[in-house]
């Protein structure tokens, strides 16, 4: 069945990374992985899926944007990943008004399938469409495409819900689940959505790096 979304690479990308980075115990966007920051790996790996450069979803005060335009989040008090996402839809609204969807990216997760974007896109049927990326039988919907028709629904939710779950949130709107194997590695099977939230987590990561460079 054709898709809703005609060239993928035209989905304006945003990088969530408002998050407090509690258990990491240091802002883990300036984390070293192979060398390079994690800010900097992952703006490059979704702004080469992408042709309109990625946007850096973060506190105003962030001190190293790499270059990237800051868009902090509208509403303050961290509410959360759907914070970055309606903040995402009201700048695009603004910045590339023809976009029907958005497209989000955490700041922790390196190693993200290269075919992200065009798999959620092939996903979306319909204009008012999510898409959400998942692996082994979970769902990420930090990586998710976003129809800017939510923005008002969600904005509503973020006030009013205190519990704020993003499943939740979903439950209210129509989404495509997109499901993505796993990597295979000479340490075993990698999960492309893989996230770093604790100190122990990166130095995880560092393996599976070393073990994908090592992979023919
Ligand atoms: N814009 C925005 N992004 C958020 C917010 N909370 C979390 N995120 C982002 O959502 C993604 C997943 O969140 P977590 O893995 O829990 O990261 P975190 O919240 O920084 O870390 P913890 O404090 O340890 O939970 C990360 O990219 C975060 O930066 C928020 O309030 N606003
Ligand atoms: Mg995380």
């Amino acid at each position: 069945m054709p898709g809703f979304i005609i060239d993928p690479a035209d989905i304006p990308p945003y990088l969530l990374a408002g998050g407090r980075s509690s258990r990491m115990g240091a802002n883990k966007a300036f984390a070293l992985l192979g060398g390079e920051r994690l800010l900097t790996r992952i703006a490059a790996r979704i702004g080469q899926q992408q042709k309109i450069p990625v946007a850096l979803n973060a506190d105003s005060d962030w001190p190293d944007t790499v270059g990237l335009r800051l868009v902090p989040d509208i509403i303050p008090g961290k509410l959360g990943p759907l914070a970055g996402v309606l903040t995402a839809i009201r700048d695009a609204t603004v910045k590339h008004p023809h976009a029907s969807h958005i497209v989000t990216v955490p700041i922790d997760s390196p190693f993200f399938p290269s075919d992200l974007v065009g798999r959620l896109a092939q996903a979306i049927v319909s204009r008012d469409e999510i898409a959400i990326a998942a692996s082994l039988s979970r769902d990420h919907p930090v990586f998710g495409l976003w129809p800017v028709s939510i923005a008002d629904d969600l904005e509503i939710w973020l006030l009013k819900d205190d519990k704020r779950r993003v499943r939740d949130f979903l439950a209210r709107h129509t989404v495509r689940t997109v499901d993505f194997a796993t990597i295979q590695t000479l340490i075993g099977p990698l999960d492309p959505f893989f996230n770093i939230n604790t100190p122990d987590d990166l130095i995880a990561a560092e393996r599976w790096l070393a073990a994908l460079e090592q992979t023919p």
